[in-house]
């Protein structure tokens, strides 16, 4: 009997969706004895501690371990204790070779930022499965992945939330279909294709941060405390700053752009502050299909890992003995700008998410740092995409050139 082999790489391993993707995999190497789940290497940037940590809590321990960080790499001189446990790799190159070995199955790409950008195209490439949590690569770079993808037959399954939420809307239609048959075949193998309806809308739902109810001259005084208390999720600095200014609806407007490959116009953002119904798909009959959940991100990464395959989880499910209040509320693009950032960028393409991704991530820094305030975290961003000239097909090493270009951009902005 042939066993599959489920050898995932789980790069940013030491980080929010990490963890919880080790979590994930020790679960379904208990209890999916048959998959053959294992961790074969993770990556950490800097923080070796946790690293080697998370390798040891594993069952089966990681042969292969990433420090990503230059700095981080020079302590690391190959003969100490670690280096007789696993097979040791530096630098950001090891981390693009790891994500193409034949002895990788699936990546987790859970890198944040661009620095995630070139080892989930280069799994892409390789036409590795890869569960994507890495948002910022189909911002820099969707449609050149899109080709990729067509090109390597690289599965892409989001672990973002919502768009996991889009996709098991979309897919739960045509499966059942498929399964309902009573002879137990699909029948026209073109059937589900021919018949499955295009959706109309794909509605994303956003939490609204910790300043959903507050005014706008309070949030222009918000301190990075204030803007790390999410109301609902535990994740990591940059995506909780984002999730704050609703820049991280922005980033995940333009993800599903290219993920699902539908115009900017076709998608939509209702404010949900429960984080229950992770999104939603409207269909030409007005039928709206959603997906719920308690918010544990460990939901859509299993169901990134065992696609098609639905398997028991750690995620609770809802609770039948206490009630739950749903809300949705439309989105306030006045105290949030980021929010029309996100449709502009979308509807452009070329060359604008690269520039976006960027200025965002040096603006974040900035407010982390506490160098500018809240508010200048989203003008910043308006200002220095007014300032690009947009170009529609750029190549990759382009929108690098403008990645820099656009970090620069903002510090000048600040600094003057
Ligand atoms: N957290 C969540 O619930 C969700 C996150 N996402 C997305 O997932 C990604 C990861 O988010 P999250 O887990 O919250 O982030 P964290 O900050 O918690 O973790 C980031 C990970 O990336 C590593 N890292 C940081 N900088 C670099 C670098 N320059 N090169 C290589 N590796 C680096 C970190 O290593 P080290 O610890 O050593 O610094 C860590 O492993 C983001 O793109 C985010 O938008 C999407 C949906 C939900
Ligand atoms: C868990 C997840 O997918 C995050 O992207 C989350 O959605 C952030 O919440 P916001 O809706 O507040 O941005
Ligand atoms: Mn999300």
């Amino acid at each position: 009997m042939t066993l599959n082999r489920n050898h995932v790489a789980v790069l940013g391993a030491t980080g929010s969706i990490g963890t919880a993707t080790a979590d994930v995999l020790q679960h379904l190497a208990k209890t999916d004895p048959d998959g053959n789940w294992r961790m074969w290497a993770a990556s950490g940037h800097q923080n070796l501690p946790e690293l080697t940590k998370i390798a040891a809590q594993m069952d089966s321990p990681p042969q292969r371990l990433i420090l990503s960080s230059p700095e981080a790499a020079k302590s690391f001189d190959g003969t100490d204790a670690l280096a007789s446990k696993y097979d040791v790799g530096v630098g950001t190159n090891a981390l693009v070779d790891v994500a193409m070995s034949p002895e990788v199955d699936t990546v987790v790409a859970a890198i944040v930022g661009r620095a995630g950008l070139e080892s989930t195209l280069a799994a892409i490439d390789a036409g590795k499965r890869v569960g994507l949590a890495n948002k910022e690569t189909m911002v820099v770079a969707g449609p050149l992945v899109r080709q990729m993808m067509a090109k390597s037959g690289s599965e892409l399954l989001p672990v973002d939330s919502e768009h996991s939420a889009i996709f098991q809307c979309l897919g739960n239609w045509a499966s059942t279909r498929a399964d309902t048959r009573a002879d137990g075949t699909s029948g026209d193998s073109d059937a589900p294709a021919n018949h499955a309806p295009k959706p109309r809308k794909l509605i994303l739902t956003a939490s609204g941060g910790p300043f959903r109810e507050w005014s706008s001259d309070r949030i222009a005084d918000a301190s990075p405390a204030d803007a790390l208390a999410h109301p609902t999720w535990e994740m990591g600095r940059k995506i909780s700053i984002d999730s704050a200014t609703m820049m991280n609806k922005a980033l995940e407007i333009i993800e599903a752009r290219w993920l699902f490959d539908l115009p900017a116009d076709a998608i939509e953002v209702f404010v949900h502050p429960q984080s229950i119904i992770h999104s939603m798909v409207e269909f030409d009959d007005g039928s709206v299909i959603a997906q719920m959940s308690p918010p544990d991100m460990r939901l859509p990464i299993q169901f990134a890992l065992t696609y098609p395959r639905r398997l028991p989880s750690q995620s609770p499910p809802l609770c039948r003995k206490q009630s739950y209040d749903l809300t949705l509320e439309p989105a306030d693009h006045g105290r949030f700008p980021a929010l029309s950032l996100g449709f502009e960028v979308a509807k452009a393409g070329g060359t604008a998410g690269a520039v976006l991704n960027a200025a965002n991530e040096r603006a974040v820094g900035l407010f982390l740092d506490g160098k500018i305030r809240f508010t200048d975290i989203a003008a910043g961003c308006r200002d220095v995409l007014e300032n690009h000239t947009h170009e529609e097909n750029p190549s990759l090493s382009r929108m690098l050139e403008l990645d820099r270009w656009a970090r620069v951009e903002v510090d000048r902005r600040f600094s003057q």
